[in-house]
């Protein structure tokens, strides 16, 4: 395994048992590897398997084949969740929120104020401890749940389309809150989407999927420096040829699924 990475994963196949005769394949021999400290991301169309291949990652769903490694060996990996909506409790106050994530991982309750303090303000919200869900904005929900998956300080975490469900301005600072997050915190990430933008703007690495079964096609290696801005040309220009490959691939798969 890789020195600097927090997870491999070799040869994975998933399918499902949906009372056919056949399992339904989803997932065929995915390889990747998940340096420390970077953003992944994990494009596909829709169906794919981009949030199977998560739930795997967080040992919610077994894989059929292939193997699954982690750098820390000596405990399970630890991952924490932002999914589209941020399923915050409404009958609980952002702080309750939070320290229900902390307890729900046996985090000491000594750390608990600390944690709670420390990940609101990372993520620029430290006025809404004592306020309910509802009365926030879906953007500053998302924050929070944000908030909620860093303090259990995670070895990864798994980011499901978190901001497919946003206006896009408030999609864009969260896009840039994102990385800067992961840099201040040295967070690793595993992003899902099916936006060329968000993936040109936020990875490292970018995996595209391409569906029935799911499988990695193509693997980008994004070398723009850091901070991106989204009107630099250079990031048009990668989105562009991202959107290329993504729809070459549909229109082989398309071709394919017609002979
Ligand atoms: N538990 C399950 N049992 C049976 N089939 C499942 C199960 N979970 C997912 N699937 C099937 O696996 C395929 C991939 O689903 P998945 O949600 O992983 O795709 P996705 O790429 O994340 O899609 P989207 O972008 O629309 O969220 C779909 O055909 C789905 O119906």
């Amino acid at each position: 395994m890789a020195t600097d990475a927090v997870l491999e994963i070799e040869g994975l196949d998933v399918a499902f048992d949906t009372g056919r005769r056949e399992p339904q394949k989803v997932l065929e021999d995915i390889s990747l590897t998940i340096p420390r400290e970077t953003i992944s991301v994990i494009l596909g169309p829709s169906g794919c398997g981009k949030s199977t291949l998560l739930n795997v990652v967080a040992g919610l769903v077994a894989p059929t084949s292939g193997r699954i490694v982690a750098a820390r060996r000596e405990r399970p990996l630890e991952t924490a969740y932002v999914f589209q909506n941020a399923r915050l409790l409404p009958w609980l106050t952002v702080r309750q929120n939070i320290e229900f994530a902390l307890q729900s991982r046996s985090v000491p309750k000594a750390l608990w104020k600390e944690r709670v303090e420390q990940k609101l303000e990372l993520v620029g919200l430290t006025s809404v401890l004592r306020e309910y869900p509802l009365r926030l904005s879906g953007g500053m929900q998302q924050r929070v749940g944000i908030a909620r998956a860093l303090a259990v300080e995670p070895d990864l975490l798994l980011m499901d389309e978190p901001f497919s469900h946003l206006d896009e301005i408030s999609a864009k600072a969260l896009r840039e809150e994102t990385v800067r997050i992961c840099q201040t915190s040295r967070v690793t990430v595993l992003f899902i989407t099916h936006d060329m933008s968000e993936a040109a703007f936020l990875a490292d690495t970018i995996y595209m999927m391409r569906s029935n079964p799911g499988r990695i096609a193509h693997r980008v290696d994004v070398t723009l420096p850091r901070p991106r801005s989204f009107s630099d040309p250079a990031l048009y220009e990668l989105q562009g040829s991202l959107a290329t490959e993504f729809y070459d691939l549909i229109d082989a798969q398309e071709e394919r699924h017609a002979a």
